[in-house]
């Protein structure tokens, strides 16, 4: 008898009694073991949702185990809930395409983890709108697609450079893309085109200091702590739902360039977490915020 499959379940509704008892009691009826199962109600205080969200690591019988049958098994409590109900194989990897502009220790530190299985992904390739990384993507054997754009481009120039990487996306059927330093500012359109499946790395504590240079913001304000931002990109620079953020104390010695160099080790650190936990289906949308069930 072949092992079990095992699959994620994610979903999100407008929060009701019942939830977690109809699906943990479909999941058993139908023969399934849940092995991890994480829940939250945004329902308290001001600016509250009113959201239900939910994460299940569960086990089908050989019976069950596709996406299509498991979907259709959710079929009814989906319709009863008005769930946004998503399952995934626990085996299935997201296809993921890196952008970068000229700092590559983010790109760097992700073809690393992912060449070393940290990461349950699947890149596909790189885009730049520079050259500086075309032999990393080499040595691992990745595409690199050089689509320049210079700085302070028109909007025109700019959306046709876009469309190009649309035309990746499609054609490499991308899951989620990565803007690992990428230092261009997406259209509204190109926006609405990766909603809920672009990832940026943002080099400060958001809110803090957003735009192109927070590194000398921070040293001109004189801050004891410097951090990164892992977000997802929305058309509002840097106002994106955020996933995972960290800090590290500094002092009044560093220079600007000290700030950078301190900061880059938590910007790695902190945008492989985001794209981990988003890989493995445990990031979960409520409005301009994120749940994580890590
Ligand atoms: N629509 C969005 N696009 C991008 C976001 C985002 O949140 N929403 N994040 C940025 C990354 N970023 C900060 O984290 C950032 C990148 C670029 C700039 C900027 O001012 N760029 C200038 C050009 C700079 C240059 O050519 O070097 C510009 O685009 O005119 C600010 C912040 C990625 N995109």
């Amino acid at each position: 008898m072949s092992r079990p499959q095992e699959f994620i379940l994610t979903l999100s509704c407008q929060d009701t009694k019942g939830i977690v008892h109809n699906v943990s009691g479909l999941l058993y009826q139908a023969g399934c073991n849940i092995i991890d199962s994480q829940q939250f109600g945004d329902v308290q205080g001001e600016g509250a949702t009113g959201l239900f969200f939910m994460r299940v690591h569960f086990e089908a019988p050989e019976h069950l185990a596709d996406v299509a049958t498991l979907d259709r098994l959710f079929g009814h409590v989906r319709g009863q809930f008005a769930m946004d109900a998503r399952i995934h194989a626990v085996d299935e990897r997201p296809r993921v395409l890196l952008m970068v502009s000229q700092h590559g220790h983010c790109l760097n530190d992700l073809l690393f983890r992912w060449k070393s299985g940290q990461l349950p992904m699947d890149i596909r390739a790189i885009v730049s709108n520079h050259t500086t990384f075309t032999d990393l993507a080499a040595s691992y054997g990745l595409p690199f697609h050089h689509l320049p754009l210079v700085g302070g481009a028109d909007a025109a120039t700019k959306r046709a450079q876009e469309l190009q990487v649309e035309a990746i996306l499609e054609a490499e059927k991308i899951d989620l893309v990565v803007l690992a330093r990428y230092m261009q500012i997406l259209s509204p359109e190109f926006c609405q085109a990766l909603r809920g499946r672009a990832i940026n790395i943002h080099h400060s504590f958001l809110p803090s200091f957003k735009g192109a240079k927070p590194y000398y913001q921070a040293h001109a304000r004189g801050v004891k702590l410097i951090g990164a931002t892992a977000h997802y990109v929305t058309p509002d620079l840097d106002e994106g739902p955020i996933i995972e953020q960290d800090v590290a104390r500094v002092d009044h010695s560093l220079s600007a360039e000290d700030l950078t160099a301190v900061g880059r080790d938590v910007e790695c650190v902190v945008l492989a977490r985001a794209v981990r936990w988003h890989v493995e289906r445990r990031v979960l949308m409520n409005g301009h915020k994120s749940v994580v069930f890590r």
